[in-house]
């Protein structure tokens, strides 16, 4: 007699008899009589053959229920694979449905559905370990920091994915999606770091307490405080500057304007300030093109003049005195609106200006300049790059909004590394804010406001190319900071090595194709009045897609190493 999981069979009638599973009401059923009659325990899980059937004879010693299981024919085997490979495949389509569910997405209408599992994949590798509020605030000369939005209702509409990830309270991933040579879809993961990083679940009262807040102190102190925020066009800079929109309605009391305000006037008030007698006012012009507007006067055309001590004058600039918070936000309600009204289109007007707002310290009854601290919405950076247009207005708008990002760029490089020349004459803007650029007591951050959504993905990466070369400055800064993060370095390390090795896996891909392409496109050569001219492009388009692919895999491996002798 042998047994295996579902037949055994008996060599004394020569039958082969099936075990039988019960529905649960019967087995319950079954079991208790069986408790009360011990002597039919053994048959807890067989079908007892009918008395029409056969029955097979008492075995005088029935082989206990475990060894049963230690017999397996290959027929039972093949059935245990089926049925574990369709549980796999069940837990499979689970897991797919669940991305799908959380990400409201369908594959049938989703172009991106393939990245954004593939996002999902990456992420469930990662351990999180977002800013919390309780984090400590270092004091830098420059800071640098990144805030993701989340993507808007349209976006949603439109099935976008969220290609941005924040894994910790300083690194964010860019998911970039693309596509190899045979059309395989791949992520190129991007990994940048900043001072901080701020996911899409920050308030503007997170923002402002790691970026503008530690600068409010420097100008009670004789320095220049600046902040500005750059970023696309939607990207969030008005949001996080001027105050939060509902609707329409934007909540001016948390923007960094207004925060910014309410702790200098608490400051006043502090004992170690009081004895200064220090005056507060305020101004809000904005810059279009190569003309200042003032926002508290109707829009009147300002001019920008340098006098013979290298000091440049907003010559006409409304600066009104304020005595508490409450005229701060008057003023800052109606320079805002000023900004955006009597415009045609007002978001695509106020994208194509940089608005500055300050608050100046004086000491009272004088005009002597205490401290300043200057806060600026940057013109939308796409703006800059966006020279296609045939509209000649539109271009020289693009053009000078490009100088300015380049030459506000290269000023703050140049309050970094002390002593290097400042180009502050390139653009009105940095001509305006020659003071913040110059000094020790000088402190500089930047806001760099990206968009989540995969069709902003290129405007978020030159965003945050932008950035990191302002940030490269204070690498020395950076270190320090980190210097007790091993945890995280380990963790970034583990990344990168990840991503390197997926990398390597798809340029040996890669390779497999082009040398079959190339091998085509060579016989092809060898027929009999080939095309010179198809030949020469058709190789030429290989070549460059044979460098596209191994310059990133370059930058890859070059980025890797470069991490591992940081390392040692
Ligand atoms: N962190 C955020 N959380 C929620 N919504 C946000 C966030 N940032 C921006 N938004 C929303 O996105 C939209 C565009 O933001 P905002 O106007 O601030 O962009 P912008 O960068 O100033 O654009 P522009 O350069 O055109 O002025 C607004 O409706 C805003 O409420």
């Amino acid at each position: 007699m042998f047994f295996n999981k579902y037949l055994y069979f008996d060599n004394r009638v020569g039958k082969m008899f099936p075990y039988v599973l019960h529905d649960k009401e019967t087995a319950a059923k079954k079991s208790q009589e069986e408790t009360n009659s011990p002597k039919q325990k053994s048959s807890k899980y067989l079908n007892v053959p009918s008395q029409n059937s056969p029955s097979p004879p008492e075995s005088p010693k029935k082989p206990k229920r475990e060894s049963i299981f230690e017999f397996k024919s290959e027929a039972a085997k093949k059935v245990e694979l089926i049925a574990k490979s369709r549980d796999e495949r069940r837990q499979k389509l689970a897991e797919e449905k669940s991305i799908r569910d959380q990400m409201g997405i369908s594959e049938h209408n989703n172009p991106y559905y393939e990245f954004a599992r593939m996002i999902n994949e990456f992420k469930s590798s990662l351990e999180f370990h977002p800013l919390k509020d309780s984090d400590p605030v270092i004091e830098n000369q420059i800071t640098v920091c990144v805030r993701k939005r989340p993507l808007n209702t349209r976006e949603k509409n439109r099935n976008e994915v969220d290609v941005i990830t924040v894994p910790t309270k300083n690194q964010i991933i860019v998911h970039e999606p693309k596509h190899k040579v045979d059309l395989t879809k791949y992520l190129d993961n991007q990994h940048f770091r900043f001072d901080y990083v701020f996911d899409e679940t920050c308030t503007n009262e997170t923002v402002y307490k790691f970026t503008a807040q530690p600068l409010v102190k420097t100008i009670f102190e004789g320095g220049m405080a600046t902040c500005f925020a750059y970023g696309q066009t939607g990207a969030g800079k008005t949001h996080t500057m001027g105050g939060e929109f509902k609707g329409k309605q934007q909540n001016f009391k948390n923007g960094i304007y207004a925060l910014v305000a309410t702790d200098v006037f608490s400051f006043l008030n502090q004992p170690s300030y009081k004895d200064k007698n220090l005056v507060v006012s305020a101004s809000f012009f904005e810059i279009y093109g190569k003309v200042a507007y003032d926002l508290l006067a109707k829009k009147q055309r300002l001019r920008v003049l340098e006098d013979g001590k290298q000091v440049v004058q907003v010559v006409g600039l409304t600066e009104r005195m304020v005595g508490k918070v409450d005229d701060i936000m008057d003023l800052i309600r109606k320079g805002s609106l000023e900004r955006t009204s009597g415009q045609t289109s007002a978001n695509s007007n106020s994208s194509r200006s940089h608005a500055v707002f300050q608050i100046i310290l004086r000491k009272a009854g004088g005009k002597q300049l205490e401290g300043k601290f200057s806060l600026i919405d940057l013109a939308g950076n796409e703006r800059g790059a966006d020279n296609s247009k045939s509209n000649k207005q539109t271009r020289l708008e693009g053009a000078d909004i490009n100088k300015s990002l380049l030459a506000l760029k290269e000023c703050i490089r140049a309050l970094g590394k002390k002593g290097k020349h400042c180009p502050f004459r390139e653009s009105i803007l940095t001509k305006i804010l020659r003071d913040s650029f110059i000094g020790e007591k000088s402190r500089t951050c930047m806001i760099a406001l990206i968009s989540s959504s995969v069709g902003s993905v290129d405007h978020t990466l030159n965003t945050l190319r932008y950035a990191d070369r302002v940030k490269e400055l204070v690498a020395n800064d950076f270190c320090e900071v980190n210097s007790g993060e091993s945890e995280e370095n380990e963790n970034d390390l583990l990344a990168v090595e990840y991503n390197l090795l997926e990398n390597s896996k798809s340029v040996i891909d890669s390779c497999v194709y082009f040398h079959q392409k190339a091998c085509q496109l060579y016989d092809n050569s060898k027929q009999a009045g080939y095309s010179k001219y198809e030949f020469a492009k058709n190789w030429k388009n290989l070549l460059r897609e044979m460098i596209d692919v191994q310059k990133v895999a370059y930058i890859k491996a070059s980025e890797f190493c470069e991490m591992l002798e940081d390392e040692d």
